[in-house]
């Protein structure tokens, strides 16, 4: 398809237009009575499982979707991202946050140039001194260790970072490491968050990350220079180089500011701000939270879901399907939202992060094309969610009886704090919950630690 061509112009969405009508006929009630089918809507990638068989489409309809990607060559642009093509146009960048995991002797190009090295110079050294500091090697002004850090950002330098952390407080192995250790996010310009973040703090043994890709940014930089004069004010402004390290795109600014570019810590203008977690944005303040160790499990993980989307078949790429079934979703059926709903605490900022990043809202959801044509359809979702079982006391009655909302069901085979109690039906046990999710005929439940299931409630018809 030619780049000015729009995608409703071709015979792949037409086609799906025209097979509407035979899906508005049918009934979630028809479509699960069918085993094959159901059975065909399962895919399972490294401990997760991805069950689309309560979405409102037939295998007929995820043939034509496939067909679709086709002609938005979606394979090509796929491997043009991973080969750093500039398919950021308008700014004219490769779009390259997989190289910010990929293994040390990865090869990713932009520009002529393999990026892999500088992405491990930057991440062995985050290692270094988030050690000097864990270990009380790198002190304060008064010769204090730094147990507590307050990371300043806002955005994509934000989101990503608070979403992990609230991951990970709770796991087990991660709060061994983050014992006696405290980690908080500054972003709102409004004092009072100010004030939640610094109360019970103190300068002498607090470590500030300025984290902003521009450096530019009117929220950032305020809380930046509202806490150098908390830390200045205590300690006095030789303690800043001390207590005040970076994270940003611009060392210049950076130094500007007064922070030591020696403890600023780059990323590059390939990675965009909402994908930026896997960055020094997140990297820094989760590995003085929790060791470099454990944040390097998270790099892993995203990496091999990397390797996954990269080359995965269609039939068989979990967030290809995803995808093809926002689409569907979105601008097919017309449904203008989707709810995620994580039957997990620790995923309690899972729907704020993908609000931003994920190009859901932050990028998509725009009406014109990429080539600025205004769009006869609509795009993007609005997302929003809560875990599971908060949400069902909160807004699931609108969804079950009133509007139709497309519903992401998240669960976890095993939980990282199970708690079983005999007869409980509620209950959190590892061996409960595998029960509770699996099926007759499904896949081996016992290794499968996270499961993704959509549904969508049909209304009240
Ligand atoms: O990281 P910064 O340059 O401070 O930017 C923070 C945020 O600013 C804006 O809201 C952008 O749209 C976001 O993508 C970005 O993450």
């Amino acid at each position: 398809m030619a780049s000015s061509t729009l995608i409703c112009d071709t015979e792949a969405w037409k086609d799906l237009k025209d097979h509407l009508d035979d899906i508005k006929k049918t009934h979630l009630r028809d479509l699960m009575s069918d085993t094959g089918r159901c059975q065909s809507m399962m895919v399972e990638f490294d401990g997760m499982l991805l069950d689309y068989s309560r979405q409102r489409a037939t295998l007929d309809t995820i043939n034509k979707l496939y067909k679709l990607a086709e002609a938005a060559s979606l394979k090509e642009k796929i491997h043009r991202m991973f080969n750093g093509e500039r398919i950021n146009s308008t700014e004219n960048r490769s779009v390259l946050h997989v190289a910010l995991r990929a293994s040390r002797d990865a090869v990713i190009q932009s520009d002529g140039k393999n990026v892999v090295p500088d992405v491990w110079n930057v991440l062995d050294k985050i290692k270094e001194f988030s050690e000097r500091v864990r270990s009380g090697a790198w002190v304060g002004a008064t010769g204090k260790a730094l147990k507590d850090v307050v990371a300043i950002g806002i955005g994509g330098s934000f989101l990503g970072p608070l979403f992990v952390h609230t991951a990970l407080q709770t796991d087990p192995e991660a709060a061994k490491w983050a014992k006696g250790r405290q980690l908080r996010f500054l972003a709102n310009v409004d004092p009072i968050d100010v004030a939640r973040n610094i109360t019970g703090l103190y300068p002498e043994t607090t470590l500030v990350v300025v984290v902003s890709k521009t450096f530019t940014t009117a929220e950032t930089m305020l809380n930046a220079r509202t806490l150098r004069e908390w830390i200045s004010a205590a300690l006095g402004p030789s303690a800043v180089a001390k207590h005040m390290v970076a994270v940003s795109t611009n060392l210049t600014l950076v130094e500007k500011f007064g922070i030591d570019p020696n403890n600023a810590f780059a990323f590059w203008d390939w990675v965009g701000g909402r994908y930026s977690v896997c960055s020094a944005v997140g990297v820094l303040p989760l590995s003085l939270q929790y060791g470099f160790s454990v944040v390097e499990k998270f790099l892993k993980g995203a990496s091999s879901i990397d390797q996954h989307f990269y080359s995965a078949p269609f039939e068989k790429n979990i967030p290809v399907l995803l995808g093809l079934l926002s689409v569907w979703n979105v601008s097919f059926l017309g449904y203008p939202a989707r709810a995620i709903l994580p039957y997990s605490q620790a995923l309690e900022k899972f729907a704020p992060h993908i609000q931003q990043a994920c190009q859901l809202m932050e990028s998509n959801g725009k009406g014109v094309s990429i080539d600025g044509v205004p769009l006869p359809f609509e795009t993007g979702e609005i997302d929003f969610g809560e875990p599971g079982t908060n949400g069902q006391h909160s807004f699931y009655q609108l969804i079950h009886q009133g509007r139709v909302i497309p519903c992401d069901f998240i669960g976890i085979a095993k939980s990282q704090q199970p708690v079983y109690l005999k007869g409980e039906v509620v209950s959190n046990h590892d061996e409960l919950m595998s029960n509770f999710f699996a099926q007759p005929d499904a896949l081996a439940y016992g290794k499968v630690t996270f499961i993704l299931s959509l549904l969508i409630f049909p209304g009240v018809d």
